[in-house]
């Protein structure tokens, strides 16, 4: 990771629906090559902040550039220097393995030349060449994350976002799938992603947890701990539910 170079940058971001704050205030940087975890309990607000981060939506108010881009004013050449991936928005199901790497190289510009040979070292490194002409509804879903993840990245953008990548695969196809995530850190590519599961949130350099549209805590996981007395993350977590429950 390179601290120095921050790839997302966000100041005072504040989303709202009608009356309704759906980001309050929210202030954070994240480094190049971190892998930034963002929490929240189910209507925090992360879908929002993702969204605008991806320039899909406009926030009401707050300064946020995402790989050196405004959200405002430079959302086109923002979503190609990103990739997206996340449970429900993944690979299309009625075409192969390939179609589905044609379409998404095709989408981001890539020649067919670069398509082609990037498309063999894929699916050799995910062991999957005997799968290229199947088509993805036939594939089990652990198979169809980590290709979506692939994918997600194929174009090699500066920044990945994951909302809850891992949703429905058991323990050992998740611990693969963060295996996929951190060697693409390691690459360079920023991962910023949102999950439920808390065993996956230790796996972030640092983590964000937001409570009620706010950012209530933002750390290491290690520093997280130690400042909640919590011997893990779930604890940490729970304290801030917690908290926030008391203060209705
Ligand atoms: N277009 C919209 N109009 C009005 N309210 C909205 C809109 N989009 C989201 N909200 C509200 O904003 C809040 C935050 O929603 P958001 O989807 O960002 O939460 P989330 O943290 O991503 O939750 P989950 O983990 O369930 O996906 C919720 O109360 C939601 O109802």
């Amino acid at each position: 990771m390179n601290k120095d170079v921050k790839v997302i940058k966000v100041k005072n971001l504040c989303k709202k629906f009608g009356d309704f704050t759906a980001n309050n205030n929210l202030s954070f940087e994240v480094s190049k090559g971190e892998i930034f975890g963002f929490l929240g309990a189910n209507g925090a607000g992360k879908t929002t902040a993702i969204k605008i981060l991806c320039g899909l939506s406009y926030p009401t108010s707050g300064e946020i550039s995402v790989a050196g881009f405004d959200v405002y004013k430079q959302r086109e050449q923002l979503k190609r220097n990103i990739g997206y991936m996340s449970q429900k928005f993944s690979l299309y199901e009625d075409l192969t393995v390939f179609e589905n790497i044609r379409f998404y190289g095709g989408i981001y510009g890539l020649s067919k030349e670069v398509i082609h040979r990037k498309a063999d070292d894929l699916l050799k490194k995910l062991d999957l060449q005997h799968a290229r002409n199947k088509r993805i509804s036939s594939l089990p879903l652990g198979w169809k994350q980590k290709l979506a993840f692939s994918v997600a990245i194929f174009h090699d953008p500066e920044i990945v976002f994951l909302d809850e990548p891992t949703g429905g695969v058991d323990p050992v196809t998740r611990r693969q799938f963060w295996d996929l995530i951190y060697e693409a850190s390691r690459e360079g590519i920023t991962i910023f992603v949102t999950t439920h599961y808390m065993d996956e949130a230790e796996y972030c350099d640092r983590v964000s947890i937001m409570v009620d549209g706010k950012i209530e805590a933002l750390d290491t996981p290690a520093k997280l701990k130690e400042d909640f007395n919590a011997v893990d993350m779930d604890q940490v977590f729970l304290a801030l539910a917690r908290t926030a429950t008391n203060v209705e």
